[in-house]
């Protein structure tokens, strides 16, 4: 679904991976004098999974299927998610949490829980005034965790031992003398009934500091890196981790004396694109689809499809066209054809427009096309 949507940008500066986001490993990048760091984004959406409550206009079975349990079991992993995104997010950097469940267990416990495990690092941002005109309720700043049985708690001492693994202590709303210090109310609670859509939760989040433990781990090495050792001490060299049945579909760049490149470049006067950008997604035999990326993708690909399972990235340029009236074995494929206007803007031009399209997601020429 992901794959097909994001085709439809027809844009070389996305990266669609399948992982456990969870546990999303970190990305490493090329740093600017060429060492390696690890890639801190600006904006993330956990866009994670949920009951679908908010859903029931659409899939009537979640009326009859629906239980006070499923919000309970699923806070777990949207709380390890939202985590994380919170973890891979650049100190002032925005990330959105959303759920299509109304359960306060799904929504407002996940955020309270995270700005309460974050010492406050993430912190909600009021956005009413980015929305005119958008119908919503504020959110939840208290609820009541109850247990598949229907029975509410107002404490975590008062759950009996047999549903301790489902209602865990920091479910609970914060105490009503505490509750305005989290700003619960700038949540976004978006019913069937305010625009005749579905119900959304949406929550915006700023990370405005270091996270405890991430700030913690820096004290960390910078003491073990004074420790005599003036910082040079090398760690031991870690086993490469083999991710075997990541590479049925592989994505390889082509390398600058590609075979099939000088008679592109000549076709289309393709001069100054660097054919390191352009991929294929087999090893041997003839190339049949060459999809084009930019630098920051290649470089994140590269560095990390050992570690990353990458499902698609690229935009489809060249399509192997093996006819003997044709000067050139590689026609231009439709997904970029729709972005060319051919006589009016030369490929070049084109590339252009596509290059200058960045990974923070600068998008101004994409709109002008
Ligand atoms: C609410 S949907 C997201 C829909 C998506 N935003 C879209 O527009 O297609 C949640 C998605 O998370 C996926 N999912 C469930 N557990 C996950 C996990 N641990 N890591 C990553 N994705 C997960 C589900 O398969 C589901 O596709």
């Amino acid at each position: 679904m992901l794959v097909h949507q994001a085709k439809r940008l027809s844009s070389p500066c996305f990266v669609i991976t399948n992982h456990d986001s969870s546990v999303l490993p970190n990305f490493t990048v090329t740093d600017k004098d060429g060492g390696k760091g690890i890639l801190k984004f600006d904006r993330i959406l956990c866009d994670v999974p949920c009951s679908g409550d908010g859903t029931i206009r659409k899939n009537p079975d979640v009326w009859v299927k629906w239980n006070a349990a499923n919000g309970n079991n699923l806070h777990g992993i949207q709380y390890r998610i939202a985590r994380r995104g919170a973890e891979m997010l650049a100190v002032g950097g925005r990330m959105v949490y959303s759920t299509c469940s109304f359960n306060p267990l799904e929504d407002e416990a996940v955020i309270h829980r995270l700005i309460v495990e974050t010492e406050g690092a993430m912190e909600l941002v009021d956005v009413s005034d980015s929305l005119p005109g958008l119908k919503y309720s504020k959110g939840k700043l208290s609820w009541v965790p109850t247990s598949r049985d229907m029975v509410g708690y107002s404490s975590f001492s008062e759950v009996p031992e047999k549903w301790q693994t489902q209602i865990r202590p920091l479910m609970f709303p914060p105490s009503p003398d505490k509750a305005g210090d989290f700003h619960l109310d700038r949540c976004i609670r978006i019913l069937p009934h305010h625009q005749d859509t579905g119900g959304f939760f949406v929550a915006v989040l700023q990370k405005t500091k270091l996270l405890p433990w991430e700030a913690s781990a820096k004290i960390e090495k910078k003491i073990s890196g004074d420790n005599g050792s003036g910082g040079k001490q090398k760690e031991p060299p870690r086993k490469k981790r083999r991710m075997h049945g990541f590479r049925e579909d592989p994505f390889v760049f082509f390398e600058d004396d590609e075979p099939v490149w000088p008679e592109i470049k000549e076709f289309y006067g393709l001069d100054d694109l660097d054919p390191k950008l352009l991929l294929t997604r087999c090893k041997e035999g003839k190339k049949k689809n060459i999809y084009l990326t930019n630098s920051a993708v290649r470089d994140i690909v590269i560095n990390n499809e050992e570690k990353i399972k990458f499902i698609n990235t690229g935009v489809k340029s060249f399509v192997r066209c093996d006819n003997r009236s044709m000067k050139c074995s590689f026609r231009i494929a439709q997904e970029m054809a729709k972005l060319v206007k051919i006589g009016e803007t030369s490929m070049l031009d084109f590339y252009d427009v596509l290059i200058q399209v960045n990974i923070r997601g600068d998008s101004q020429y994409i709109t002008q096309l």
